[in-house]
């Protein structure tokens, strides 16, 4: 007789969300209260999950993740690399609520110091309500972090059945359960019948292989988004420099194109000393560098293919190395 084959160790760190809410009834599917199971609730609502791993449980934060800040995404990475530096944890989960999902999977895609698998998992409904997908999506997250395929692959989501890059995934929809995709790249895989099928990769750098080390840090520097629209108004740039910002993001429209009512007041920035980043709200395609607007003479730069959210999370973590624009440009064509 053989031995059963050993299972993986997978830690999952609870942080709240819907995945941990619960509503009055099982119809409710929207104004229902998120972050109120608690992680040891969350697996043992999934006895299946003893299948695929062996399964620990550490509750980091019980937060919706609107409130998610740049503190937490400092003690949360520092935790990962902590857990994923020892001998016994083979791969992590985290549960996390979805609304700032996308942008949780992309900072620990460039801090996470480990080829380790990272997965995160979320719901759209609340665990109480008809069709959870909670559970379902706990359980592939947790099968895909015990998984040979996944190491290596980057910070990874695992939601309705499918498997997306922490870089390129973007929540798409308000309610859906398919509001987790990655436009025109694709996602990575499916998973089905308990197991992961990879057919894709991001060529772009990722945790080892990145520049950012976390590990000293207490804090980020200060970047803020400003949105572009129709009769755009100069003011909101102006008070985030006020208020001390470091970094700005223009969400601009199209390809990133300047009203020029507030070019006066991005060149105030820049010449203060704050980094420019152009992106777009349009959502995909390349923000062309020196295409609607003449970065190399404004000294900004151009967010290539990075919402607007990621983008300020990459200029974030820039702006702990350097302030030096073109090596900025550099980080942004390889992250
Ligand atoms: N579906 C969700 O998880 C939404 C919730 N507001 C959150 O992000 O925590």
């Amino acid at each position: 007789e053989t031995a059963a084959p050993k299972l993986a160790n997978v830690t999952i760190l609870a942080t709240g969300g819907t995945i941990a809410g619960t509503g009055a009834s099982s119809t409710t599917t929207v104004g229902y209260t998120a972050a109120t199971v608690g992680v040891q609730n969350l697996i043992k609502a999934v006895p299946e999950l003893a299948k695929v791993a062996n399964v620990t449980g550490e509750q980091v934060f019980q937060i919706a993740s609107e409130n998610m800040s740049n503190e937490h995404w400092l003690t949360l990475a520092k935790r990962v690399n902590v857990l994923l530096a020892q001998n016994n944890v083979d791969g992590v989960v985290i549960t996390h609520g979805t609304d700032t999902l996308e942008e949780t999977a992309y900072f620990l895609d460039l801090v996470v110091k480990s080829r380790k698998p990272v997965v995160l998992v979320g719901a759209m409904r609340p665990s109480t309500a008809l069709s959870a997908d909670g559970p379902i999506n706990l359980y592939n997250a947790v099968l895909l972090a015990a998984s040979p395929e996944a190491v290596g692959k980057g910070v990874l989501v695992a939601m309705n059945d499918q498997i997306q890059a922490g870089r390129d995934v973007t929540k798409v929809n308000t309610s859906t359960l398919d509001s987790f995709r990655t436009p025109e790249f694709g996602f990575l895989g499916y998973i089905q019948g308990s197991k992961p099928f990879f057919y894709r990769q991001s060529l772009r750098k990722h945790t080892t292989e990145t520049e950012f080390d976390i590990g000293a840090l207490q804090s980020l520097p200060q970047v803020d988004i400003v949105y572009g629209y129709a009769n755009m108004n100069p003011v909101a740039l102006d008070a985030f420099m006020a208020a001390g910002a470091k970094g700005i993001i223009h969400a601009g429209v199209g390809d990133g194109s300047l009203a020029s009512k507030v070019v006066p007041s991005l060149k105030a920035a820049r010449a203060k000393g704050a980094v420019i980043v152009r992106a777009s709200r349009v959502g995909q395609g390349i923000l062309a560098r020196n295409g609607e607007a003449n970065d190399d003479e404004l000294d900004f730069v151009a967010a290539d293919t990075l919402n607007p959210q990621k983008a300020r999370i990459l200029l974030m973590l820039a702006l702990t190395k350097t302030s030096n624009t073109k090596e900025i440009q550099r980080m942004f064509y390889t992250y």
